[in-house]
């Protein structure tokens, strides 16, 4: 049986470049089981995502933020999002820039982090961020100023439990530091080549290609151990 799919979107659906591989897209579509998209991108993203390929929306935001599952039409949401906005104004009050231009695309839609872009320095983003009780996360494509409470594994397991399913059953994909919680709590965990230490440390298994062509290599190891 074809197990359930939780997938990263930045770095293991893109290339460095957060195109998405359109190799993926049939490969989304035609899931024999429930596919969940886990991302640190702001809600709407990994909706539209799901819009587009016309499947349904199930989908862990904002590293664990922002959880919706299709099946029961369930909002949750976890996190301090006063906490993360003090953080940006407090950051940008001391002179520095959150990086996204005027009309910051990244954090319009978000609702219980914020992310900053790399190009900030990260001393005082920590500093800050530990003030707040918050901690910030690399994921490679931003840092994100977000609760310790709140992660994609702890999502997965919502997500779940709206699906009556075991999160053991889920096959994870994923390149980062914040795809380490849902390889915990997955039952199988796939890194692709470019992934972050913490990643490559916590996957069972790594794929030889890196980005888009890696995912297409976890899915050849999930499907080559199915029967027939
Ligand atoms: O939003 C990011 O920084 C990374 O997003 P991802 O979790 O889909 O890789
Ligand atoms: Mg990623």
């Amino acid at each position: 049986m074809t197990p359930p799919l939780v997938v990263d979107i930045d770095g293991t659906l893109t290339g460095p470049d957060r195109g998405l591989d359109p190799r993926t897209m049939p490969i989304l579509k035609e899931w024999d089981a429930p596919v969940v998209v886990a991302t640190g991108k702001a809600f709407p993203y990994p909706v539209g995502l799901c819009e587009f390929l016309a499947i349904p929306i199930r989908v862990i935001a904002e590293n664990g933020g922002v959880v919706y599952v299709a099946e029961t039409e369930t909002v949750v949401f976890t996190g301090e999002p006063e906490a993360a906005q003090a953080v940006a104004e407090e950051f940008q009050a001391a002179g520095y820039d959150l990086g996204w231009g005027r009309a910051d695309m990244v954090n319009r839609w978000r609702e219980t982090e914020i992310a900053v872009n790399l190009d900030a320095p990260l001393e005082p983003l920590e500093a800050l961020a530990a003030d707040h009780g918050l901690e910030v996360v690399d994921t490679g494509f931003a840092y994100h100023v977000k609760s310790p409470a709140q992660n994609k594994g702890k999502g997965l397991k919502a997500v779940a439990r709206e699906l009556g399913r075991d999160p053991e059953e889920f096959v994870a994909v994923g390149d980062s530091e914040n795809d380490v919680s849902t390889f915990e709590v997955a039952g199988r965990a796939i890194a692709v080549a470019n992934a972050d230490d913490r990643a490559l440390a916590a996957a069972d298994e790594v794929t030889e290609g890196e980005y888009g062509e890696g995912f297409l290599e976890a899915v050849d190891l999930i499907e080559g151990g199915l029967e027939g």
